[in-house]
């Protein structure tokens, strides 16, 4: 008889919030790491929000997901960590009113320190992390640093669902269908700063070059719909997404356990190897293909000047938030 599959530990930090709910149902269905892969829960929430993810927790139960083992809610989180082979580090301290940025990184870099020496000290050997909670890149490169055991390109940070509104925008645009666009790239941090790169993008039986030509599209309609499209929901939803930022992780972390078509690839912030003149260390998003189980940044694309230009931007912000949370000891 074939022995069933080890089931895999799934941490999910943040559990009782949206993007959470919008999350783990999916997961525990197996759309994350498969239809053969059983799953075992851990949701991790603050002390006010264990009861909220208990509730969240039932519902689960109620699912009768065949892969579902177990579930366990915990608001400690070197219990939450324990083994896991997959963390979501969806849960971070929102920006409030009259808090100003350097307010924003202190939060969070409080919590990504606890959270990464946890890691470090309980997470199963193989762990991979994906860091969805703003600043979702600083707080990664927190993350990695307060855990010195862990390889460092095993902390990402999300930007597949900047990715996918790339990919939505240029379909609406061109009339291509999503499934006929591929090698669209996200560049440097998830903010508005970010570079969405359409240059070596193929578009049908078209490329992504011809479609850039029109400068006044790509600079006054592209580029910021697709940069300034969290706000633009937060605008028109009154919340911030959270359906398509959860089916982002989930895309993210499929493709990094089961790999990228290859045709194609995706885009993940992780730590610059220097790649593209991006220093190193810094948590930055690039092209990539997930080849046996680990990201690879794509190499040998051609950078012309408008793209270096924005790629530099995005990097310079990035190098700043860097600075601050280095300024205030957290690496
Ligand atoms: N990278 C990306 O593409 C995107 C990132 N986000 C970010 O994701 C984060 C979560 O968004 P939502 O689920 O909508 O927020 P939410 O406010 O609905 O839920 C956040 C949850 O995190 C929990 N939490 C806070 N600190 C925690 C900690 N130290 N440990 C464990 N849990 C903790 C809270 O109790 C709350 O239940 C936000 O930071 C948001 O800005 C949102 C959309 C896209
Ligand atoms: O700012 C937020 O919370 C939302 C966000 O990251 C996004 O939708 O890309």
């Amino acid at each position: 008889m074939a022995q069933s599959p080890t089931p895999a530990v799934v941490t999910v930090t943040g559990a009782a919030g949206s993007i959470g709910y919008a999350a783990l149902f999916r997961i525990a269905a197996g759309e994350m790491l498969g239809p053969d892969i059983p799953i075992r829960l851990r949701l991790l929430e603050i002390p006010s929000a264990v009861s909220a993810a208990e509730g969240t927790a039932m519902e689960l139960d109620d699912s009768a997901f065949p892969l579902l083992r177990d579930i366990e809610v915990h608001d400690d989180p070197k219990r939450g960590f324990d083994g896991t082979d997959v963390a979501l580090l969806i849960g971070s301290r929102p920006r409030s009113k009259g808090m100003e940025r350097g307010d924003l990184l202190a939060a969070n870099g409080q919590i990504f320190t606890v959270q990464g020496r946890a890691l470090n000290q309980v997470a199963a050997d193989g762990v991979r992390v994906l860091v969805v909670g703003n600043p979702a890149n600083t707080n990664a490169l927190v993350a990695a640093n307060n855990a010195p055991d862990i390889p460092a390109e095993r902390f990402t940070a999300l930007t597949r669902l900047d990715h996918n509104r790339a990919i939505a925008q240029l379909a609406r645009h061109s009339g291509a269908a999503v499934k006929d666009i591929s090698r669209v790239a996200i560049w440097g941090n998830h903010s508005s700063t970010q570079y969405p790169d359409i240059f070596h993008a193929r578009v049908g039986e078209r490329s992504g070059a011809e479609f850039a030509a029109d400068r006044e599209w790509l600079t006054r309609d592209f580029i910021p719909t697709v940069a300034n499209r969290g706000s633009a929901i937060i605008e028109a939803r009154g919340a911030s997404s959270a359906a398509s930022a959860a089916n982002a992780a989930i895309d993210h972390v499929h493709d990094w356990v089961l790999g990228t078509p290859d045709h194609d690839w995706t885009s993940v912030a992780l730590p610059s190897t220097g790649a593209y003149g991006v220093p190193e260390g810094l948590v930055s998003s690039f092209p990539v293909r997930s080849v046996d189980g680990s990201w690879q940044i794509v190499d040998g694309l051609q950078i012309d000047d408008f793209s270096r230009k924005r790629i530099d931007a995005s990097v310079a912000e990035l190098e700043s938030e860097r600075d601050a949370v280095r300024g205030m000891g957290f690496i």
